[in-house]
């Protein structure tokens, strides 16, 4: 694995221990990375009125949107997963929103299995602001 994608790993993973999860106890990371090369952490942060809670991509994508980011490159989401994390329908619609459907989404969980998918494998046939 290039040494770059080892280190998104690195940061997606690390963001686990800071995920706010006192209702789920499922912690989630994510690393996105812009084209520049800057990379944004983001953690799930849980609410008690649980339809509130903020996925780990959700995070990360709006830290960076709110930043003024805009080109992305690529998108690490860590779990501790026995199999690689699926993220939710939520989280693809708006990665269908900012990022290309083209753009890879590395995800991984806790045994080290990887899954490379590109935005449009995890949300065929999207809506975006092309079809309004
Ligand atoms: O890809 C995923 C899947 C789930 N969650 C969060 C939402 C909730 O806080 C917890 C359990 O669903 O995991 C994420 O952050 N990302
Ligand atoms: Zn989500």
């Amino acid at each position: 694995m290039a040494q770059a994608k080892k280190e998104w790993l690195l940061i997606a993973q690390a963001a686990l221990k800071k995920a706010y999860v006192p209702y789920s106890h499922f912690p989630v990371g994510a690393c996105l990375i812009t084209k520049q090369g800057k990379t944004y952490q983001g953690v799930n942060i849980e609410n008690a009125s649980f339809g509130l809670s903020n996925c780990a991509e959700r995070t990360a994508i709006f830290k960076a949107i709110s930043e003024g980011e805009r080109d992305f490159a690529h998108l690490v989401v860590a779990g501790k997963t026995s199999q690689p994390i699926s993220p939710c329908g939520a989280c693809r619609q708006v990665m269908a929103e900012f990022f290309t459907p083209d753009m890879p989404v590395t995800l991984v969980g806790d045994k080290g299995v990887i899954k490379e998918m590109t935005v449009e494998q995890l949300l065929p046939y999207s809506f975006t602001g092309q079809d309004l």
